[in-house]
Parts: C-alpha cells; sequence; structure tokens
C-alpha cells in the first residue's frame, strides 16, 4: 500500500472524492484537498476505522418480538365503539402427544374418575351418618323430656305415662305434676316447639335434604359427563396419533387439527376444574361465585384472552393459518418476498441470519435462498422464471414454425493444439485458413457449411489451446458430432482427454480422425489403444465409435471421414422446422468501424431472413444484412446454416441464443430487462471486488494477488482468456482480473492499473493516444499480445516468480497512414508520417486498424522520396509498401523487434 492521494483512493474505492474526504476526517485523520497524500499509516488506520464501522454494523443485534399487540376500535352491539386489543402471535407451537404418554394419562385420568367416584359415594355416605346421628339426638332429645315429665319410669311405659298425664287432668296429683314440670317448661320455655312447630320444621329439613340430593346427584352427573367427554377426546386422539407415522406427524402440514384438539382439551379440563371447584363448594354465595368469575377473568386477561371469550365454554373455530403460494424470480428482495408471506420482513431477515446469511430487508437472495425461507415458514415456494416474457415470445414462435425437415449436421473438429485441426478443415474446404493465423493457432470460433457431395455438413471451427476451453463446451453444445482429432505421430494428449470428456458431458457422438497417417512416425494402433484407457474403443476394436484414419496434408481418408459423418447424422435423424421465425445461437461478435456490431451466429430452427427484427442477448435490431463465411451476401438462411449479420447495436456474448421476433415491444422489453440484470450482476461482483481487495489484503500477507486489467479484440478471446486466468489461481497467488472488456486500452484503463497496481494486459489491442500518454506518465507498462499461450505463460511464470529473461516484442517506432497511391510494382503503397519513435526497413511490422491488430508481416519497402531508406525518424514523412496486405488510409504501422527483457510483472 503505497501513499496515495485523496483523488487516487477515491478513484480506487469508486467513490466520490468528498466522500472519501469524509470518511478520512469520521476516522479522526485532518482534513485535506483532493490531490493532497494520504501515507501508508493513514490508510492503514482509515481501513481500520472502515472495516470497525462495517464490522459493528454485521454485529449489531435483530431482536424479534415474538408477539405483536395493537389497538382496534371496534362497534359493539349497543352501538358504541370501544377499544379491543388485538395480540397477534407469530408462531404457535403445539407439541404432539406422545401416544404411550396420552395412554397413561388415559389411565390416571379413569383412575381419578373412579376416586372421584369412590369420594362422592363416601361423602353421600357420611351425609346419611349425620343425618342419623341428628335424628337419634332428637329421639335422645324427646326421651329426656319424657323421663322428666314420667319419673323413674322405663321407658316402655313413657308413651303410656304420657298420655295419662294428658288424660288425667284435673286431679291434684296431676296438678302437683303438672306444676313441677310447668316450672321446669318454663324455664326451657324456647327450646320447646309446638307439635305444629316441629311438623313445619321437619317438613323443611326433608324439603332441604331432598333438594340436597337432588343436587348432588346433578353434580355427580355434569362431572362424570365431563370426564367421559375428556377420556373420549383423549382416546380419539390416541387413536389418530397411533395410526400415523410419529416423523411424519411431526411436520407442520396439521398444526390446526393439533391446535384445535389442544384447544378443546385446555377448554374441557377447565369445565371438569370449573365443575370440580363448584362441587365441592355446592353452597357458596352467589357473591362467592361472582369473586371465582372475577378471577378467572383476570386469569383469562393475563393469557389474553377477553373475558368475554373465556367465560364462552365452547370450541372456537381457530383462525386458520394461510399457506401461500409464493412465486419467486431468479432474484427476490427480502422485503417483497416477506410480503409475499405477509410476514414482517424482520422475520426474513432473521431467518437468514440463523442460516449464516446476513441480508438487510432491502437486498436481493437468489431463488434457491428464496425458497428455503419460503419452506422453512409452511408457504410453498413456486419458482418462476425472471424471464416469463421471453418464454411467451418463445412460445409465440414455436406456434409460427413448421415443415419440419431433415437438417445438416454441424459438426465440431476437436483435439490436442497442433493435431492438425485447422488443416484438416482446410483441406476438407479446400482453403488456406491457416495462414496469416498469429501463433499459428485458430483465436475465436468460426463457422463454415461445406458442400459434399453427400450433402451439407456445417463445420464449428474452435480453437485447439486449453484458453478456449470455455467457449469449447459451448460449441459442443451447439454440435451435433465432435470430430475428435489425434495425431498419429503424438497420440492422447490433455486436451484430447478433455475434448472426450466435453463430448461425453454434452452427449454428443464421437468420430475419432486419427491424423498425419502420410508421417513415418505414425502409430494408430497405439493411439486406438490409448483412447481405449478413455473408454473410446473405435469400431476397429470391436467398439462402437466410428474411426478415420487421415492425413490432412495428403487429403488421405478424407472422404471416407466426410461419408462416417453423413452416415452418423442419418443415424441421428437430424431435422428442424425450415419455416418461420429463426432461433439460434451466437458464435462470435465484434466491432467494425463502418460496419458496426458484427455477430456470427448459427440457425437452429427457422430461417432467418434479410429485415428481421433479432433479439440477441440483450441487445435487438433488424438484420441489415447477411453474409455468409465467404463474405458473399445473403438473403436467407436456414437450419443449420452460420451467417454474419449486421444490424444490431451491440456485441452480445459468444454463447447467447437468439430469437426473431415479431412484436419489437417485446423485444425491448426483454432487452432491457436482461440488460439490467447484467448491469446489476456487473455491480455486484465490482462491489465485491472492491470490498475483497480492501479487506483481503489486509492481515493475509501469505496470500499475494496479481491484479490484472484485460482488453481484447473479440469476446469471444476474452471469455476465454477470463476463464483460463481464473484456473490459474493457487493457493499462495489469487490471479484476479479486475477489470475487462472489449476494445482498444484506454485512460480509465490506465487510471485504473494505476490505482489498483494491477497490470494492463491487451490482446490483439493496443493502448489509444491519451491511455499511452497517461501510462508513460505514471510509468505503467502495458503488454501486448498476440498469441493466447504467449500471455498466459507470462502470468504463469510471473505468479511463480519464475520471470527468466525472455524475448519479447519491443515497439520501436509508429508512422500514420496518410494516403494511399497505387504502385505497379508494390500494389498498394502508403504515404506516411512517423508519428513515435524510428521506423526500420528489415523489422517486423504490425498493421494497427482502429488500435486492433489487422496483420502482422514485413515491410516490402520503405522510402524518403525517391530514395530506399534504412529508417525514418519520427516527425518525418515515408512511403511505404506492406507485403500481403491493403494497408487504407487511418492504419498505424507499428514496427518492432524481439529483444530479451527480464520480465517485471
Ligand atoms: N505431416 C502432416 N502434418 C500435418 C498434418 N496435419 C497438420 N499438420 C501440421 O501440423 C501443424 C499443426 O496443424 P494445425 O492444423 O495448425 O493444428 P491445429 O490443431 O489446428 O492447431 P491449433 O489451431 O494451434 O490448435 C501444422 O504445421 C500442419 O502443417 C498431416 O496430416 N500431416
Amino acid at each position: 500500500m503505497a501513499d496515495k492521494t485523496v483523488k487516487e483512493l477515491a478513484d480506487m474505492v469508486s467513490k466520490t472524492v468528498s466522500a472519501v474526504q469524509k470518511q478520512l476526517t469520521d476516522a479522526g485523520l485532518p482534513a485535506r484537498g483532493e490531490d493532497d497524500l494520504v501515507t501508508e499509516l493513514e490508510q492503514e488506520q482509515l481501513v481500520a476505522f472502515l472495516k470497525q464501522s462495517h464490522g459493528q454494523k454485521e454485529k449489531r443485534r435483530i431482536s424479534l418480538k415474538s408477539k405483536t399487540t395493537s389497538t382496534a376500535r371496534v362497534t359493539g352491539s349497543s352501538g358504541k365503539s370501544k377499544s379491543v386489543n388485538v395480540e397477534v402471535r407469530k408462531k404457535k407451537v403445539f407439541e404432539k402427544p406422545d401416544p404411550n404418554k396420552l395412554a397413561e394419562e388415559i389411565a390416571a385420568r379413569e383412575q381419578a374418575a373412579l376416586e372421584a367416584k369412590k369420594r362422592a359415594e363416601e361423602e353421600a355416605k357420611k351425609r346419611e351418618q349425620v343425618k342419623k346421628e341428628a335424628e337419634e339426638r332428637q329421639a335422645a332429645t324427646l326421651a329426656a323430656m319424657r323421663a322428666n315429665l314420667g319419673g323413674g319410669s322405663s321407658s316402655s311405659d313413657k308413651k303410656e305415662e304420657l298420655s295419662t298425664v294428658v288424660v288425667k287432668k284435673g286431679s291434684k296429683a296431676a296438678a302437683a305434676a303438672k306444676e313441677a314440670p310447668k316450672k321446669k317448661v318454663a324455664q326451657t320455655k324456647p327450646k320447646v316447639e309446638t307439635a305444629a312447630e316441629r311438623k313445619a320444621r321437619e317438613t323443611r329439613e326433608a324439603e332441604e335434604e331432598r333438594l340436597r340430593q337432588i343436587e348432588a346427584e346433578t353434580r355427580r352427573k355434569q362431572a362424570e359427563e365431563a370426564q367421559k367427554k375428556t377420556l373420549e377426546q383423549m382416546r380419539k386422539m390416541a387413536g389418530k396419533y397411533s395410526d400415523k407415522d410419529p416423523v411424519a406427524e411431526v411436520r407442520k402440514d396439521e398444526p390446526l387439527a393439533e391446535g384445535l384438539v389442544g384447544e378443546a382439551l385446555e377448554e374441557s379440563f377447565e369445565k371438569e376444574r370449573r365443575e370440580i371447584k363448584r362441587g365441592s363448594a355446592s353452597t357458596a354465595t352467589r357473591g362467592r361465585r361472582r369473586k371465582g368469575q372475577e378471577e378467572r377473568e383476570i386469569r383469562n386477561r393475563k393469557h389474553g384472552l377477553k373475558s368475554s371469550q373465556a367465560s364462552q365454554h365452547k370450541f372456537e373455530k381457530p383462525v386458520e393459518k394461510i399457506v401461500h403460494d409464493v412465486e419467486i424470480g431468479e432474484q427476490i428482495v427480502v422485503s417483497d418476498l416477506a410480503q409475499r408471506m405477509a410476514v414482517k420482513a424482520r422475520e426474513v431477515t432473521k431467518l437468514l441470519m440463523k442460516m449464516g446469511e446476513i441480508v438487510s430487508a432491502d437486498q436481493e437472495i437468489d431463488q434457491a435462498t428464496a425458497s428455503l425461507i419460503v419452506e422453512e415458514m409452511g408457504h410453498n415456494p413456486i419458482p418462476v422464471s425472471d424471464t416469463k416474457v421471453e418464454d411467451d415470445l418463445q412460445e409465440a414462435v414455436e406456434e409460427r414454425r413448421s415443415n419440419v425437415q431433415t437438417r445438416p449436421p454441424v459438426v465440431t473438429i476437436m483435439g490436442h493444439v497442433d493435431h492438425g485441426k485447422t488443416s484438416l478443415l482446410d483441406k476438407i474446404r479446400e482453403t488456406k485458413v491457416a495462414t496469416g493465423e498469429a501463433g499459428g493457432i485458430t483465436q475465436h470460433i468460426g463457422a463454415y457449411h461445406v458442400e459434399t457431395d453427400r450433402g451439407v455438413i456445417t463445420f464449428l471451427d474452435t480453437p485447439g489451446h486449453a484458453a478456449f476451453t470455455a467457449m469449447r463446451s459451448r460449441g459442443a453444445q451447439a454440435t451435433d458430432i465432435v470430430i475428435l482429432v489425434v495425431a498419429a505421430d503424438d497420440g492422447m494428449m490433455p486436451q484430447t482427454e478433455e475434448a472426450i470428456d466435453h463430448a461425453r458431458a454434452s452427449g454428443t457422438p464421437l468420430i475419432v480422425a486419427i491424423n498425419k497417417m502420410d508421417k513415418s512416425t505414425a502409430d494408430p494402433d497405439r493411439v486406438l489403444n490409448e483412447l481405449t484407457t478413455k473408454e473410446v474403443v473405435t469400431e476397429a476394436w470391436g467398439g462402437d465409435v466410428p474411426m478415420a484414419k487421415i492425413s490432412a496434408k495428403t487429403g488421405e481418408g478424407i472422404d471416407e471421414l466426410l461419408e462416417l459423418i453423413n452416415l452418423q447424422a442419418e443415424l441421428m435423424e437430424l431435422e428442424a422446422p425450415t419455416d418461420g421465425a429463426a432461433q439460434g445461437v451466437v458464435i462470435e461478435s465484434r466491432l467494425e468501424k463502418g460496419r458496426g456490431a458484427v455477430a456470427s451466429i448459427l440457425v437452429k430452427k427457422g430461417t432467418l431472413n434479410q429485415g428481421d427484427l433479432v433479439l440477441a442477448g440483450e441487445f435487438y435490431g433488424k438484420v441489415r444484412a447477411m453474409t455468409d463465411e465467404t463474405g458473399k451476401r445473403v438473403k436467407s438462411a436456414g437450419p443449420s446454416i452460420p451467417v454474419e449479420i449486421l444490424g444490431l447495436p451491440d456485441t452480445p456474448a459468444a454463447g447467447s441464443e437468439f430469437l426473431v421476433v415479431s412484436d419489437e415491444k417485446k423485444a425491448r422489453e426483454v432487452a432491457e430487462f436482461r440488460a439490467t440484470r447484467e448491469r446489476e450482476r456487473q455491480l455486484e461482483r465490482q462491489n465485491k471486488m472492491r470490498l475483497e481487495s480492501m479487506f483481503e489484503q489486509m492481515g493475509q500477507d501469505d496470500l499475494s494477488f496479481l491484479n490484472i486489467i484485460l482488453k481484447t479484440d473479440v469476446r469471444g478471446t476474452l471469455e476465454a482468456l477470463l476463464a483460463a486466468l481464473e484456473d490459474l489461481s493457487t493457493d499462495e497467488v489469487k490471479v484476479k482480473v479486475i477489470s475487462s472488456g472489449v476494445g482498444p486500452i484506454a485512460e480509465s484503463d490506465v487510471t485504473l492499473a494505476e490505482s489498483s497496481e494491477a497490470v494492463l494486459l491487451g490482446f490483439n489491442v493496443r493502448a489509444d493516444n491519451a491511455a499511452k500518454r497517461k501510462a508513460d506518465e505514471a510509468g505503467i507498462d502495458i503488454r501486448y499480445y498476440s498469441v493466447i499461450y504467449g500471455l498466459i505463460d507470462d502470468v504463469k511464470a510471473a505468479m511463480s516468480g519464475m520471470l527468466s529473461p525472455e524475448h519479447r516484442e519491443k515497439i520501436l517506432g509508429i508512422a500514420e497512414v496518410r494516403d494511399v497511391f497505387r504502385s505497379s510494382k508494390f500494389g498498394a503503397a502508403a504515404g506516411c508520417m512517423v508519428v513515435e519513435g524510428t521506423i526500420y526497413r528489415n523489422k517486423s511490422i504490425r498493421v494497427l486498424r482502429d488500435d486492433k491488430v489487422a496483420f502482422t508481416g514485413q515491410l516490402q519497402s520503405l522510402r524518403r522520396y525517391k530514395d530506399d531508406v534504412n529508417e525514418v525518424r519520427s516527425g518525418m514523412e515515408c512511403g511505404l509498401a506492406v507485403r500481403g496486405y491493403d494497408v487504407e488510409v487511418g492504419d498505424k504501422i507499428e514496427v518492432f523487434e524481439i529483444q530479451e527483457i527480464q520480465r517485471t510483472i
């Protein structure tokens, strides 16, 4: 981390200068201007401060209330409005009773019922006893009274004596006798009742007793009924649970049933308790009852029930939990997801946190995570494609297609580097594609269709180097048949194996072509033997893989190979509708001056016509012109035919699907959606990268990064290189492509390279003038490559710290073409101005058109006025002719030599 100005820091973290200034002051560092330096130490302080505040934010606690209470105004039956407290519980957990426990409980309850019955009987007995005793006491009192009246007479005589006393009225003895007790009776007068009174009392008591017994009987019956009902419910539940798989029962599918039964049990037990309580206090006054009711009400209020509800002793149907069908696109914002489940966003964020994802409500989560959340919350996730409009378009297109016919096979030639793929294709086409290719390698996918005696065959020309693995696998997907080229003198190599894997993964049939059979060192049997180790057993060896021995040099066996391709195609019964809107795949795309975006595409279904509205990747436009692989204008292209189209506003990514649409509005809608999605993804990647670069570089001294900024001429190369560079990362060194793109190296690339300490690599592109100036000022090294493995090897070497001196190109001078004349001797000759360095006659040159390499070769002549010269310096005019290339006004001629240079990536 070197000292940097505030502006540089701001560029580095993609913030405004003022934002960085604010962060600096927030971090307690002195305020400073845009160009003031921030020392290494201060940067560390700033990062520590940012990290701390970032960390604090992450660790903030999120607490959730398990229930919420709100007040609602409702209109009562009297018409008055009143406030009602509404409590919403977010989750209700009901534990399924264990059937064994339930059985135990039933037994216990039966026992309790028996005991209660026994107790009731005992109580009844006791009451009987008490009654008996009371009667006895009454009889004893009567006897005592009689004894008092009859003096010493035996009890058996008492009745008689009493009647005598009553009858013998008026006698003296009787009078005397009457006198004495009269006194006594006078003394106990309040206790002695008349016969009428006694009768009334006895009647009352008998009535009371009768009522008591009726009441006791009613209570007993009620208690028995309640218990019976409870037991029945429990039995039912026990039966229900024992019928089912206990594990399956844990599922939340039946919370309703559980809730219902649970509440029923609670209600019934509560009722039972009340009955028992009332039974034990049968004489309780109304006041006491009211008190008890009040207590219940308070208790119920505590449990969140309204008193009116609590006093209604009946089953209330619980509010049914609604299971939502939640549609989830490829990405969904957390708050949207919560809304679709009718829950609070923070419930979702909390659940996400439990799953280890710290996401805020306004952030997006992917479809898989969202589906998990929805399931977890008991709803149904329904994954939907964000591309519904696209799907509808597709459907509409499908409907319009008809006339299914046999189509030509699409063939991809694969194999190890230098095993002869391009030569084979050349031989088939009888052209010279291989000549003029930098480094002898096919640099990007091209497609060609050839007419053989046996019909049309379309070849996808995939490159041989490992860097194109990504494209090759895509090529295999658009491919019907893979030709595996293996050099007879070299045998199976890593990319041969890779090709077999790709073909197998995509289910594409293989045809083996053993090449270079003209060589004396050819050993086809060894090759066939080696192939069996990858389970590729050719027909010659008793397997089912067709094989041809060929020579791309002499043409030997080529006819046989084409025959095999046609046979295989016939076996596969390849068909496609020829009528209706075209659909296919983008093979390659590039920007060309004067022509705009050029896309090579392969039609898979339908017919593409000039003037069709094409939607390809994020772009749509009318096909202005179409050319075949030879550059000839064509008006239409049917299934399996590759063409180049003009008319798209930009370059769609290689491998993206294209579709002809009739509705421009829909095309725009889909294109805009795709563009937004792409921008979002890009932004996400950048943010991640910047964060990573801020935090990863700190405290991870043992892990180093090689930051790369990469610019290429075409997208296919860019993607292939990105894939290859990514694969280079090791545990110690991580390759990080912090920016990449198609087109010349611009000033902004140099600025980014400077601030992020990145290496600037250009593949078949050059820096524009502003970028060159900036790179010179900042001392940034820009490296240019024309051969993929040259670039990969350099990066690899830099990573392993083995940058030995190496022969590398050094640009010696640049001349700009100002005029072009015809010369009988050289064809086209160019009038130039040397704008940089010196132009030498005997050195190698490159022609740059729009800062992309258009040609590499030699100067044929270099003149100042009429004289042949060996060199021309900067600021001077000269005339030159280039061998094998027609230069144009505006081209730049770059003169270079190979030098031995110490590598310093
Ligand atoms: N003798 C002989 N040489 C061959 C034959 N086929 C290809 N070659 C040579 O092998 C070298 C590589 O051939 P290419 O066609 O460029 O190989 P490629 O597999 O396309 O290579 P990349 O594009 O680099 O992957 C060239 O020098 C060819 O001349 C053949 O059948 N016989």
